[in-house]
């Protein structure tokens, strides 16, 4: 990448659709937390956390990830949890936001679902109103938990649902297929919500398919796999289904051996409407503009495609058609200083 091309990517107004909350957490945050609530973490230092995080597939990665969030107790944690995130977003010209948080975490360990969701849309608002951040939340259930605990979570959401937008679905996908939670989308949408998942990142392709035809999602989180078959991708293309996908989470995962052998670059030029996201960035090496950059260097992303990587992430968010357009004139104005 020239330096040239790295200044312009820094600068470029960017979306983020696929970031969950508590893959958020830093470990200075999360040492912080722990000695706050008297949490024991199986950690001494921020050396040894950073040694930890080597995964060779995603229940690896899952079983750290769902410990760190361990240390979120009181309201003001999540607020500090999320308003961190924020001020990435803001140094990193990330204007629009959709972030995911998984409620089904902290419920387990004694924490109410208003501690949770009231610290988060407490730091959401402030950063509308201060850095200029709009922002849309999605509330994911967790595959790898019935369907009754799902049922049992979205009625526990719904004196919030004008704090959400739609519900997604992540934790380990193998053997948890979409059509396992049907019911509790259908539901979802009854009550007005948007609905999106993570398919297509370990599992099958047949698995984005249930997704589009049981789940009705707007959006298919990861979904790297479609490549495996024609007829999904033809799919994709013609409905322009967005893929939210994660570069750097794909290579940590070791759903792709290394960079080069990623295939966002192919879809962008096929036509599938993918778009770059961080995932778990305090996990996987990087916010949004280390993801670009990663592109750039393994796969010789241009500047072309970074304009369009952007505006895919545009069309696909849940912003209004106001917002939508101001975000589209900004990327517009950016492209002009095409290095
Ligand atoms: O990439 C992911 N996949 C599934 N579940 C997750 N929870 C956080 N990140 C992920
Ligand atoms: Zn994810």
């Amino acid at each position: 990448m020239t330096p040239a091309l790295e200044a312009w990517l820094r600068k470029m107004p960017k979306v983020e659709l696929h970031l969950h909350l508590e893959g958020s957490l830093e470990p200075e945050l999360m040492f912080k937390l722990a000695q706050k609530n008297a949490i024991d973490l199986p950690f001494n230092n921020v050396e040894q956390v950073k040694q930890a995080y080597q995964f060779s597939q995603l229940q690896d990665f899952l079983d750290i990830y769902y410990q760190g969030a361990n240390v979120l107790v009181t309201e003001q944690d999540f607020f500090d949890l999320t308003w961190a995130y924020l001020l990435q977003c803001k140094a990193q010209n990330v204007r629009h936001v959709e972030p995911f948080f998984d409620p089904q975490t902290h419920l387990a360990r004694g924490i109410n679902f208003a501690t949770v969701i009231n610290g988060i849309h407490a730091a959401l608002l402030q950063g509308q109103q201060e850095l200029g951040i709009s922002s849309e939340l999605i509330m994911c259930f967790l595959r790898h938990l019935s369907e009754q605990d799902a049922m049992a979570t979205l009625a526990l959401a719904e004196p919030y649902l004008d704090k959400i937008i739609g519900v997604g679905l992540d934790s380990s996908e193998m053997g948890h297929p979409p059509e396992k939670f049907s019911r509790v989308f259908a539901k979802a949408r009854q009550l007005g919500l948007l609905t999106v998942a993570h398919a297509g990142e370990e599992g099958p392709a047949s698995y984005i398919h249930t997704c589009l035809d049981d789940l009705q999602v707007s959006r298919v989180d990861h979904g790297v796999r479609a490549s495996e078959d024609p007829d999904l991708m033809e799919r994709l293309i013609t409905s322009r289904m967005p893929l939210t996908v994660c570069p750097l989470s794909n290579t940590k995962l070791k759903v792709f051996s290394d960079m080069s052998q990623h295939n966002i670059l192919q879809m962008l030029e096929q036509g599938v409407c993918v778009t770059v996201n961080s995932d778990d960035p305090a996990y996987f090496g990087g916010y949004m503009n280390e993801n670009f950059f990663a592109l750039a260097n393994g796969l010789e992303m241009t500047a072309d495609h970074a304009m369009m990587l952007a505006a895919n992430a545009i069309e696909a968010c849940f912003a209004s058609g106001k917002r939508k357009s101001q975000l589209l004139l900004g990327l517009l104005k950016h492209g002009a200083a095409m290095p």
